[in-house]
């Protein structure tokens, strides 16, 4: 059975309260069982707001799982009666961070199969001193992985992010052909060897209006997307485009075309996810020798605190998680992408 790890996220976010619904509303699955890296305190709060008969019960690895109960490695201990909803600290920022370093600590000593965080604000991160944009390169620098890449991954539709997060001014200097070339690369791989498609089908989003339209609106399809392309193709991958972006979601989500789009930004990708998937989409780091997956939203700081957030996410995101890493078990292999 695997041991899935989730990661508690911004204590003063929507992560505590989604965890303790998630464990309420959980249906037991004889193929994995979830462990919290978090605060016993915070989550014994939200289990009160939330009428929760479930009680958080400490746990350290190596022990037995508690059942009726939501096991956490107690790795912080913020004063709960005091934590404000929605207002991080740079007390609940380290903590935060703790709970993730924790986390790959343990999968990398096979103490834990897989971690599937909860959110963390990105500007508490920066505020407690860590240069990361997100979790996504934190993971990877943490695992060392230098070819690494964020999949939105739902049923009806799967994009990658060729450039993640960064000004929309600076995506056109960040695209090449090696950048495009690499993520369709580790897309490929990933698909195959973590979702068990054997043969992925694979669509490249351009980065102009209809694709550049023979360089009317932009050459940067003729110039780096499309010799991408074709080399990937040599390679004997299954990938095609650049195709318009306005039309290729659609396409993919509706006749499902493809597995996966390669968007050229952010947006691209995520503006069409999130109209699908917003309550059920997972976000999986491609690219690590360890598997994450991670809920599809944010700290919501908005909503913290008042028993509204949805654990759909989540659930769909422990699940993804047990299954990416029972699929790598099978082909007796940690990291797909040591080659
Ligand atoms: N994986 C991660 O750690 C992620 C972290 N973030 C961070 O979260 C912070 C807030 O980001 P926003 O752009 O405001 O996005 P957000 O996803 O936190 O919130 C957007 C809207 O969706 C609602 N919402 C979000 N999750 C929900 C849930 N589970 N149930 C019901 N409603 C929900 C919120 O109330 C809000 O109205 C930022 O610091 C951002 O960097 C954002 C995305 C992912
Ligand atoms: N928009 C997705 C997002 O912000 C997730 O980032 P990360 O924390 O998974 O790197």
């Amino acid at each position: 059975m695997n041991i899935i790890g989730i990661t508690m996220g911004c204590p003063a976010g929507i992560g505590p309260e989604i965890i303790v619904r998630y464990f309420k509303q959980r249906t037991p699955d004889s193929r994995f069982t979830p462990i919290v890296l978090g605060d016993p305190g915070i989550l014994q709060r939200c289990c009160n707001e939330l009428e929760c008969s479930l009680l958080p019960s400490l746990w350290q690895p190596g022990l037995d799982i508690p059942e009726r109960a939501i096991p956490v490695l107690s790795l912080s201990q913020l004063p709960s009666d005091t934590l404000e909803w929605g207002k991080p600290t740079l007390n609940t920022a380290k903590a935060m961070v703790s709970y993730i370093e924790k986390g790959v600590e343990l999968v990398q000593n096979s103490q834990l199969d897989a971690i599937c965080t909860c959110p963390i604000s990105k500007d508490a991160l920066q505020n407690a001193g860590y240069t990361y944009p997100g979790h996504t390169e934190m993971l990877a620098d943490l695992t060392r992985s230098p070819r690494y890449a964020m999949m939105m991954a739902g049923k009806r539709l799967k994009v990658t992010l060729v450039t993640i997060h960064c000004a929309l001014k600076e995506v056109t200097a960040l695209l090449s052909i090696h950048a495009v070339l690499k993520l369709i690369r580790i897309t490929n791989l990933s698909l195959k060897n973590d979702f068990g498609i054997a043969s992925p089908r694979i669509a490249v989003a351009g980065v102009n209006p209809h694709a550049g339209e023979n360089r009317l609106f932009g050459d940067e399809e003729d110039l780096l997307i499309h010799p991408a392309i074709l080399q990937a193709r040599e390679e004997g991958i299954d990938v095609s485009g650049p195709f318009p972006p306005d039309t290729i979601f659609f396409t993919a989500a509706e006749y499902g075309t493809y597995d996966t789009i390669i968007c050229m930004y952010h947006d691209q990708g995520l503006i069409p996810f999130k109209l699908l998937h917003f309550h059920d989409g997972v976000n999986v780091t491609l690219g690590l020798s360890i598997v994450r997956t991670s809920v599809d939203h944010g700290t919501a700081y908005d909503i913290a605190g008042k028993g509204i957030a949805r654990c759909d996410s989540l659930t769909e995101a422990v699940q993804l998680a047990s299954e990416i890493s029972s699929n790598r078990k099978k082909r007796l292999c940690n990291n797909i992408y040591e080659t």
